[in-house]
């Protein structure tokens, strides 16, 4: 699939100016770590075939992948790791501090609060909200818990565009169109249910029984993973 690409990746946002293949679009931040990773052991270049060994991408996607951005290695050299990296942070929007919120304080709420991406330093969660009597008014893994009530306010003040949908499936929908309503851009899905959005919002759906029977899948077919089918 094709898309002008505005792609929700851990919370941050990927920006892209050409139309780039879905595919390309999530394995950016996967050869951005691994440059981030270089830079800081002091590696200044990378041919395709070394960077293809470390993300376990092969080199043929690896340059596809990059030609969308043009010409960013150079034959016979590789690619020099801190114009790339320069180039990736830009695009990956590296540099700003995305704040996201999360909808629905329950089990897995409680768990991607606590968790609250700590291996990345540019998005976090900063606004939490319920419905629960409870649990509304309380800070939760250093993150305030607001009722949903507040939530149109508190994205506006706190310029939140991106939500994470943590809410039972049979309210999944209600909730969507309130956070639409408020404003939002971007909903990190972990309902079951595939939500209805307008069109200048975007969903990325996570499924992890899905996931787990796409592994499974792969494995009793191929016994392990095709590299290709990365993404
Ligand atoms: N995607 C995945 O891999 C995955 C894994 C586990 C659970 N889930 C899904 O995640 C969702 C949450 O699961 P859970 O186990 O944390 O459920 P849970 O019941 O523990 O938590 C749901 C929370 O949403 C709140 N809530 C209910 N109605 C609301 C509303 N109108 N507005 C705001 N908040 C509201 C509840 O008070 C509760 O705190 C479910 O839809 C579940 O199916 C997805």
């Amino acid at each position: 699939m094709i898309t002008s690409l505005t792609l929700i990746w851990k919370g941050g946002i990927i920006m892209a100016t050409s139309k780039i293949p879905h595919a390309t679009a999530k394995r950016l931040p996967i050869y951005y770590r691994y440059l981030h990773f270089l830079s800081d052991a002091g590696k200044q270049r990378i041919s395709s075939t070394e960077l293809a060994d470390a993300v376990k991408v092969d080199s043929a996607t690896i340059r596809r992948d990059f030609s969308y951005f043009g010409a960013l290695g150079k034959r016979g050299y590789g690619y020099d790791v801190e114009s790339l990296l320069a180039f990736f942070k830009k695009t990956l929007n590296q540099d700003k501090l995305t704040n996201v919120a999360l909808v629905g304080v329950g089990n897995l709420g409680h768990a991607l609060l606590n968790y609250n991406f700590h291996q990345s330093n540019n998005v976090r969660i900063s606004a939490a909200f319920d419905v629960k009597e409870d649990i509304t008014g309380t800070i939760q893994s250093s993150v305030p818990v607001y009722h949903m009530n507040d939530m149109k306010e508190q994205l506006s003040v706190q310029q939140i565009e991106i939500v994470i949908l943590t809410v039972p499936a049979k309210v999944a929908q209600e909730v969507t169109n309130e956070v639409v309503e408020a404003g939002v851009k971007g909903i990190l899905n972990f309902t079951p249910l595939r939500i209805t959005v307008p069109e200048n919002v975007r969903v990325q759906n996570v499924d992890l029984t899905n996931e787990l029977q796409t592994l499974i899948y792969f494995l009793d077919k191929f016994g392990k993973q095709d590299e290709t089918d990365r993404g």
